[in-house]
């Protein structure tokens, strides 16, 4: 199946902070969750694949093209929600999309309004006046409206009240399903990403540290939980990390080390959130 996204041994070095050779890919038909702790390189790996960073060395290809060759066209086929306030502050929502639809040939007012009256955003209001989850839904409107192929989005569901943060999850299962289309997305929200997210890739200090299948990366790890005279056990099965708890111990451990001592009666073996997963792989230092 094809690539819409493909991300091969990018690097770019800031003064002080480096991403190292990240290599991920995206399909068709797909939604990809990216997660890691603030200052991890998630809007700067957004960024360089929008070409607004440009990177070192590496390859990104969209759509099987190399970005290089023809940045215009293939943002064209991009719905691009960025992190921080790109539209006209004294501008309303509907002069803003006055000024940003000429730029898509296939800028589709239907589909605009559509989702202007489903996220109920007024048009008439200043976006300076509006609240931030408000300029969030103006923002996804738009991206949504010239019919992408790629939608990329950097914390989409930030300021987003939980209400709204489930329908907005709704809208992207939505245009998945549509199977030429994929949806890559960062978020501190992992929970939003158990619901919908068929891959995750996990960045740590500039380095992917996974990029898999959500349940193979919730598989690939386990909670074992004991109380404390079982610790000994765990620690000879070298787990990635042990905290003590007010019942004995939690250890977070990859899933096949747990699996062998999955018969001890006095262990109990539970599979970790996406979030759980995300404390232990920060908090021990596991990187590639
Ligand atoms: N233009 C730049 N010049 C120098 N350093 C930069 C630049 N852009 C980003 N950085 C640094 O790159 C690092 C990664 O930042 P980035 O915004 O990509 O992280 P993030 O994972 O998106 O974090 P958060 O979750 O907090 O939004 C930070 O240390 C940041 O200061």
């Amino acid at each position: 199946m094809e690539n819409i996204l493909e991300l091969n041994h990018v690097n770019k070095k800031f003064k002080g902070f480096a991403l190292e050779d990240v290599s991920f890919s995206l399909k068709k038909g797909f939604i990809m969750g990216f997660i890691g702790p603030n200052g991890a390189g998630k809007s700067t790996t957004i960024r360089c694949i929008m070409d607004l960073v440009h990177i070192d060395s590496g390859d990104i290809r969209l759509f099987g093209e190399s970005f290089h060759n023809n940045m215009k066209a293939l943002k064209q086929r991009i719905g691009f929600v960025y992190d921080q306030d790109v539209f006209f502050d004294d501008l309303t929502g509907e002069k803003n999309k006055r000024v940003v639809a000429p730029f898509y040939e296939q800028w589709d007012d239907d589909v605009f309004y559509r989702y202007i009256k489903e996220f109920a955003v007024p048009l008439n209001k200043k976006m300076k006046t509006l609240s931030k989850g408000t300029k969030m839904k103006f923002a996804l409107a738009m991206a949504l409206s010239h019919h992408a192929e790629l939608i990329i989005m950097d914390e989409p569901t930030s300021g987003l009240d939980p209400v709204f943060r489930k329908e907005l999850l709704d809208v992207l299962l939505d245009v998945i399903q549509d199977e030429s289309k994929a949806i890559f997305f960062s978020t501190h929200i992992t929970t939003d990403l158990e619901k919908v997210a068929d891959y995750i890739t996990f960045i740590i200090d500039g380095k992917v540290v996974a990029s898999e299948e959500t349940d193979e990366l919730l598989e690939a790890y386990s909670l074992v939980k004991g109380p404390k005279s079982a610790e000994p056990q765990v620690k000879t099965a070298r787990p990635i990390a042990l905290k003590e708890t007010s019942l004995g111990f939690e250890a977070f451990m990859e899933g096949s080390e747990a699996r062998l001592l999955a018969s001890k009666p006095n262990l109990r073996l539970e599979r970790p959130s996406l979030e759980e997963i995300m404390y232990y792989m920060v908090k021990s230092g596991k990187k590639n």
